[in-house]
């Protein structure tokens, strides 16, 4: 007679979890960000307010961004006005707007990610998503298994308002549910847009202004399992993960549903409390493993990098405080670059051109770490090593 001892045994997984297809998407509509605070002044009719258009354009010509992609373009804003005024209450139309065009785009991202993996949607067995546009159930987990033909019996989770940590603990729920489960494929959806958080500048907010020059609209999808069969071929193997919230920084970044939609505040110390504390955080991942020497002088250049890219000034300063050479975080401001601060989409994006540059590459490093800050001020990390099928993989998938 099997003990229950027999019975938990049998349920875990003989390897560790691995990303094994990752699958990105975007709105149609792309904005230029040096055109970006004229666009936004004009059609949010708020022209006479130089100061802040001046501040916008200083901001954006400072945020290493040159490109953002958004579902709130002229001709949704010329069909719904009133999404232009805070003080309006618009959140019943921003989350109808928001609960079919979440799921949509999180749908293109998964397409690509299932077409990638090689096996039929119908063999995912849990489901992950992770958005700070939810506010009622059923929510977009529900839509997307629908739009994806999921099985029924699929276990869905889904996290809210998370923020930009959001991606970051969807894939660490996801390491635990494949080691945990035998056989488990896990679909982690993140798909964000700036939907239920797009405001004209009419009440002078700073947070507005900030927002409105760092956030883009996109989904990112990464489908995690153990044990790989055949047809699978892992990208990145996840070895150990860990959260950390750092103390005292509960105000630092915040978001709250209103009457008139999503409120954020960004505080101006961000960069500098994560610098301060990124190496504490590294240590105490890495510590335990014993693939990082973490009291040699400089051991932080020996692995590579998906930090989520939340601001040019956060990448600037970790990249001083690790003393890490240029190309270390080069897939994090790539992806800054071509899309901005997706939330928490923006670390599967990250994961997706770290994999494209290590396909090229003559010499990559083994083990690399996943980076990603959100409200608390919360750090998730998540220590990956690189699978040998990682090269070909790289390539072929593209
Ligand atoms: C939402 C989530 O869950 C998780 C997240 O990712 S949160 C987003 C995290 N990102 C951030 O916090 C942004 C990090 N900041 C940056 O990358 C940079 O500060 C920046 C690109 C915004 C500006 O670049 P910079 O090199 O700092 O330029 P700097 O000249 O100091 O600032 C430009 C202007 O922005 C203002 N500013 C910068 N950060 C600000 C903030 N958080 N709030 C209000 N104003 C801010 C500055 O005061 C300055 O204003 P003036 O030009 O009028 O003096």
């Amino acid at each position: 007679m099997a003990t229950i001892h027999d019975i938990g045994q049998a349920q875990r997984a003989h390897s560790p979890a691995a990303v094994l297809a990752i699958g990105t998407a975007n709105p149609v509509t792309s904005m230029l960000q040096d055109e970006y605070a004229d666009y936004y002044f004009r059609v949010t009719k708020s022209e006479h307010l130089t100061g802040l258009k001046d501040k916008l354009n200083r901001i954006c010509n400072k945020s290493g961004i040159k490109k953002r992609f958004m579902h709130v373009n002229e001709q949704l804003l010329t069909a719904h006005p009133d999404l232009i005024d805070r003080a309006l209450p618009t959140l019943d139309a921003r989350i109808d707007m928001a609960s079919a065009a979440v799921p949509e785009l999180a749908a293109s991202a998964a397409a690509k990610a299932i077409a990638e993996w090689g096996r039929p949607a119908t063999d995912i067995t849990h489901l992950i998503f992770s958005t700070y546009s939810g506010a009622k159930a059923p929510s977009a987990d529900l839509r997307l298994a629908t739009l994806l033909g999921l099985r029924p019996t699929v276990c869905r989770t889904i996290l809210n308002l998370n923020g930009c940590s959001g991606g970051g603990r969807a894939l660490q729920l996801a390491k635990e549910i494949a080691e945990n489960n035998r056989g488990a494929r896990v679909l982690v959806a993140c798909s964000e847009l700036t939907l239920v958080a797009f405001y004209g500048a009419q009440d002078a907010s700073l947070d507005t202004i900030v927002g409105q020059g760092l956030f883009g609209d996109g989904a990112g999808v990464a489908i995690v399992g153990a044990d790989p069969v055949v047809v699978e071929r892992p990208l990145f193997e996840m070895a150990f993960a860990t959260q950390t919230t750092i103390p005292g920084t509960e105000d630092a970044i915040s978001m709250q549903l209103s009457t008139g939609g999503l409120d954020f505040h960004l505080s101006s110390q961000v960069p500098k409390l994560l610098g301060n504390n990124i190496e504490r955080v590294l240590v105490d991942a890495f510590q335990s493993l014993g693939v990082v020497d973490v009291n040699a002088a400089a051991p932080w250049n020996d692995l590579f990098y998906a930090v989520h890219p939340g601001g040019r000034a956060i990448l600037d300063l970790i990249e001083q405080v690790l003393g890490l050479d240029a190309e270390k975080l080069a897939p994090s401001r790539q992806v800054l670059s071509e899309f901005g601060n997706m939330s928490g989409a923006t670390v599967i994006f990250v994961l997706d051109e770290l994999r494209r540059r290590r396909a090229e590459a003559e010499e990559v490093p083994e083990w690399g770490v996943v980076m990603a800050f959100g409200p608390g001020i919360t750090v998730e990390t998540m220590v990956l090593h690189a699978a040998s099928s990682l090269k070909e993989n790289g390539l072929a998938s593209i």
